[in-house]
């Protein structure tokens, strides 16, 4: 393939802008491919070059890069009004009243610009709210660009995973493994009057992904309300994906108080969301004292975007498509695997998927689900399902980024350049896409 432009391109972005790009993900080695444009499940390089696109923007686009005809003329008929007032607008009110609808836990809601934002929030919320500093969040997990989470290291050995953030800040934050009940009850107890808030996603979807084992966040649920402090899910990633309208909660069945919302909900633009009780919510300003605002937030084009999206997914065969084509995909590598790469894992559910390259010297080989784990329960070797953060950081990474990722690319399929995020399915992808992608996996394990 040539990339001629795209390496000009990025020479000349070196000198402008920090490492060449505006999100650190982006800067995939030995330089990127610059976008021109999408076209319905591919994306077009600057060099012409065509991929079929499993990054999906990693996350937003459910619909892949073409936007259905109701979206589009929703996203102009916004653009073309004005694109923003500073004054509240009906279509904010639509989207509230259409995610209070649809999602479980949700009574309220308040739209900022990201899902950092929207964590940021949640936190400080949760924080006024309760009266207490401490949140608890789970190794490999990852709730955006904050101060507050960018913590790695264990509940008593905390530390900024980021230059720049004070260890003060990272004293407040407790880390705990997924899917560890004994780990999280301890933390509680031994902090019970100061933590506000036990912070998670449903499923870990930056570090691999990660299901719940049974009833864990059940547990999670009762140990928060033992000591009185806060569950945020953080579905940046799961809200309006996995469970469809009612978001992951809806598929465990659980009620968190607070909710995060980023990606699907803004229909590719900007946007993050907090939503959750009404008692809870209304302490943010102007109706109650925690400090809350934005410039951009409740932009009118991206509420359209944001509504129009999700009336479309509720309307038509959306979520059947893009899981059954999430099924076709994970079956299809697991296939692949069993006689050629045993030791590497398929996970994810509804339209997530990934490769876990485990160790090659794994030796768990049981048909049998020991975890318990709530995997797609298509998967047939559930024993070595990774059941925290740390299970799937000690998979092959290298071989991921320097191998795997390069010859994929070069056969035209476009994946999330590391081996940590995760990889989606859209509306846009046919079967014919999904088998054309097998074939390609197929050829690097051969
Ligand atoms: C679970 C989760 N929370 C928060 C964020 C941050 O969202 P954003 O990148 O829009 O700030 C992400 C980003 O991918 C995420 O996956
Ligand atoms: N799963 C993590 C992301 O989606 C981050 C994207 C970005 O920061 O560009």
């Amino acid at each position: 393939m040539n990339h001629k432009r795209s390496r000009a391109l990025y020479d000349r972005a070196l000198s402008v802008i920090p490492g060449g790009v505006n999100s650190s993900v982006r800067a995939i080695r030995p330089y990127p491919f610059f976008i021109e444009r999408g076209d319905g499940a591919h994306v077009i390089d600057a060099d012409g070059n065509r991929y079929l696109d499993y990054v999906m923007g990693y996350g937003p686009l459910l619909f892949g890069h073409d936007l259905p005809e109701p979206v589009r003329a929703a996203v102009q008929s916004a653009a073309s009004d004005g694109p923003m007032y500073g004054a509240p607008t009906e279509v904010e009110v639509d989207l509230a009243e259409f995610v209070t609808r649809h999602v479980p836990s949700v009574e309220m809601i308040r739209f900022v610009n990201s899902g950092t934002e929207a964590t940021v929030s949640a936190v400080r919320l949760a924080r006024g709210y309760t009266g207490r500093n401490k949140i608890v969040v789970m190794e490999g997990g990852y709730h955006g660009a904050q101060e507050s989470t960018l913590v790695e290291g264990s509940h008593d050995a905390q530390r900024p995973s980021s230059s720049g953030i004070p260890q003060a800040f990272a004293r407040h934050t407790l880390p705990v493994p997924f899917n560890d009940e004994e780990a999280l009850r301890a933390v509680l107890a031994e902090h019970r009057d100061d933590i506000a808030a036990v912070l998670v996603e449903p499923i870990l979807g930056n570090t691999g992904i990660v299901a719940p084992v049974d009833d864990y966040h059940q547990t999670v649920r009762e140990l928060c309300d033992e000591i009185g402090a806060l569950l945020i899910f953080d579905e940046v990633i799961t809200g309006f994906r996995v469970g469809g309208l009612q978001c992951a909660q809806g598929k465990f069945g659980i009620m968190p108080d607070l909710t995060t919302f980023g990606k699907i909900i803004g229909g590719g633009f900007p946007v993050g969301a907090v939503g959750g009780r009404t008692e809870i919510v209304e302490e943010f300003t102007p109706a109650g004292e925690v400090f809350q605002s934005g410039t951009f937030s409740g932009h009118p084009v991206t509420m359209a975007a944001g509504l129009a999206t999700l009336q479309f997914a509720a309307e038509n065969d959306v979520y059947d498509h893009v899981n059954a084509l999430g099924d076709q995909i994970r079956s299809g590598m697991r296939d692949i695997l069993a006689d050629r790469a045993p030791e590497y894992t398929v996970v994810g559910t509804d339209s997530m998927f990934k490769t876990i390259f485990t160790r090659a010297d794994s030796e768990i080989q049981s048909d049998d689900c020991e975890t318990g784990c709530q995997q797609d329960r298509s998967c047939t070797r559930f024993s070595d399902c990774p059941k925290n953060g740390s299970d799937v950081q000690c998979a092959e990474t290298d071989r991921w980024e320097r191998l795997f990722w390069p010859a994929m690319k070069e056969q035209g399929i476009f994946l999330t350049a590391n081996q940590f995020e995760s990889q989606f399915v859209s509306y846009a992808h046919t079967e014919t896409d999904i088998e054309e992608t097998l074939e390609a996996y197929k050829m690097f394990f051969e």
